[in-house]
């Protein structure tokens, strides 16, 4: 925006027929907007001409300003500072990284390697990684996040350009898997990608507080496809998988019924051979199936054999006749396609088994690690946006003719909200450090207890977190859109997390059964 006002020229438009405002040194005419502005009129003719920067964040969130800007701009105000220049950067060299500080700075607010902490983690290519998304989600998701959330939906193309960036291959795992796409991530080096990189993706797409935004990317691929790379025939990757990681094709992984959730040994879909040992007859109903709506490809667990898990086996099934799917209506995560799934009569070709028949056992296992590390991941950044929104909104918010930050009462809020998030966190990169070094046999076997643990540990935080936000925030997070969005959304969002992929209550237990296993076998003394 090239055009410069004196602030004497922006005075002069302060009535109705020509209404110009300044927000951050920027120029905007709001003559015909003021009569859709969801705040009213009169409020903005009250501050037509002059600096409305101060009202302007009163009420409105980063992404109203991105959103608009375009429509609204018409200049800045003469000596607007400009950007400070991006300071030269060197080719940091490991030990320097931990000092480059990154974000906004609130303690807390980010992950300690972003605010200038030393780490052994992380090297110049997670930074440049972290960079590449957040620019990517400030400015084409975060604007939007409202009307969609509204509308229960996210643009396929925003789903396609995670294929064409490259995100999705570094979402299931494994070593990036590129033979199976053309596109490259634009900033890390394919062979130099690792379970960090896969961290700080999911971290940071998580930081648009929209447990449905993610989902939709990621809450049907991240775990449908993983057990067909791990297990499946080369075959059968090489003719499917190329549609799926481009972004042209979705999957889903269906374990879930209507009658058997965290009890998966007891799973009822039935999957028959034929006479001629060529297809599987499946017959059964999956339930909370995420992204199953619009999913081309469904990871199935289906009994292939008696009762208990010795007699489940995982199945590819392809979209076709006796498949049906209806969009389920649930509390939170609205534009995840939480779905209702009957297979009825379904044909499915020998060749689709992922693993062994009645080995299922060890494909849901393996795969569960991976899913409850994604969702560990997205609850610890919830946790950080419900924190660093409290943490700002505090900041701004007068009572009693002080900042909220001013109450003692309001702080002990933001402390144990933070040492809850940073607990977490610490014991995510542990896990993921040591999950990086391990095969995936033994990250299962040994890592399966210390992540129940976790996932519970995150979820807890996660719920705690949103309603000590809910209660800074008052009446504002409890209002759809505006500048407690992310709270209000968050907060519905909580049991979409809490509940799936093994209840708090299940993994607390199983955290102690699967560890006291482990360590029998390590040779643990009592
Ligand atoms: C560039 C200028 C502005 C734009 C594009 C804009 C846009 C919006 C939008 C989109 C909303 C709905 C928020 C939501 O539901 O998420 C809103 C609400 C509101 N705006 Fe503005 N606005 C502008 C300037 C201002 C100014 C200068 C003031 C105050 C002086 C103001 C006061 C309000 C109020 C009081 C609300 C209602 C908040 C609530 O529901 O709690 N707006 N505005």
């Amino acid at each position: 925006m090239s055009k410069t006002f004196k602030a004497t020229e922006v005075a002069e438009h302060k009535k109705p027929d020509s209404l110009w405002i300044i927000v951050e040194g920027d120029v905007y005419d709001v003559t015909k907007f003021q009569n859709e502005h969801p705040g009213g009129k009169k409020i903005l003719q009250r501050v037509g001409g002059k600096d409305a920067t101060a009202q302007f964040w009163k009420y409105h969130n980063e992404g109203i300003l991105k959103k608009y800007k375009a429509q609204l701009q018409i200049g800045s105000l003469e000596g607007k500072a400009a950007p400070p220049p991006e300071p030269k950067k060197e080719e940091p060299k490991k030990e320097q990284l931990a000092l480059d500080t990154y974000g906004d700075l609130i303690p807390f607010g980010d992950p300690a390697w972003y605010q200038g902490y030393h780490s052994p983690y992380y090297n110049a290519s997670h930074a440049a990684l972290r960079d590449e998304v957040r620019a990517w989600v400030e400015e084409k998701i975060e604007p939007h996040l409202n009307d969609w959330e509204k509308q229960k939906f996210v643009p396929v193309e925003i789903y396609k350009e995670m294929g064409t960036r490259g995100y999705l291959p570094g979402l299931l795992g494994v070593k990036y898997p590129k033979e199976y796409t053309p596109y490259r991530i634009a900033s890390v080096p394919l062979e130099k990608w690792d379970h960090f990189h896969e961290f700080i993706l999911t971290d940071e797409l998580s930081r648009t507080g929209s447990g449905g935004f993610v989902w939709n990317m990621i809450g049907g691929y991240s775990i449908g496809l993983p057990p067909v790379m791990k297990f499946g025939r080369k075959e059968l990757k090489d003719r499917i998988v190329p549609g799926m990681i481009t972004g042209e094709k979705r999957i889903c992984l269906c374990i879930t019924e209507p009658d058997a959730g965290s009890d998966v040994a007891n799973l009822t879909c039935e999957a028959k051979k034929t006479p001629d040992g060529k297809h599987y007859i499946v017959n059964g109903e999956k339930k909370w199936i995420t992204n199953g709506i619009w999913s081309d490809y469904f990871t199935v667990a289906v009994r292939t054999g008696g009762p208990g898990m010795g007699g489940v086996s995982v199945l590819l099934i392809e979209r076709g006749p006796g498949v049906s799917t209806r969009e389920m209506d649930c509390q939170g995560v609205h534009g995840s396609g939480t779905t209702y799934i009957t297979f009825e009569d379904v044909k499915v070709p020998v060749e689709n088994l992922i693993g062994k028949e009645n080995a299922g056992f060890k494909v849901i296992m393996t795969n569960f690690n991976h899913e409850r590390l994604g969702i560990i991941i997205q609850c610890t950044r919830f946790s950080r946006v419900l924190y660093e929104e409290s943490m700002k909104y505090a900041n701004r918010r007068r009572t009693f003719g002080k900042k909220l930050i001013e109450h003692p009462v309001i702080r002990m809020k933001l402390a144990h909200m933070a040492r809850q998030i940073e607990a977490t966190h610490n014991w995510l990169e542990n896990i993921v450090y040591q999950g990086s070094c391990m095969s995936d046999t033994e990250a299962m076997l040994k890592l399966g207890g210390a992540i129940a643990g976790l996932k519970a540990q995150s979820t807890i935080t996660f719920e705690f977190c949103a309603r000590e936000a809910a209660q800074i925030f008052g009446g504002i997070g409890y209002t759809k859109g505006g500048v407690g969005a992310k709270v209000e959304r968050l907060y519905r969002d909580v049991r979409g997390y809490a509940i799936p992929a093994g209840s708090e209550e299940i993994m607390l237990d199983l955290s102690i059964r699967q560890s006291l296993k482990v360590h029998q076998a390590l040779g643990m003394k009592l």
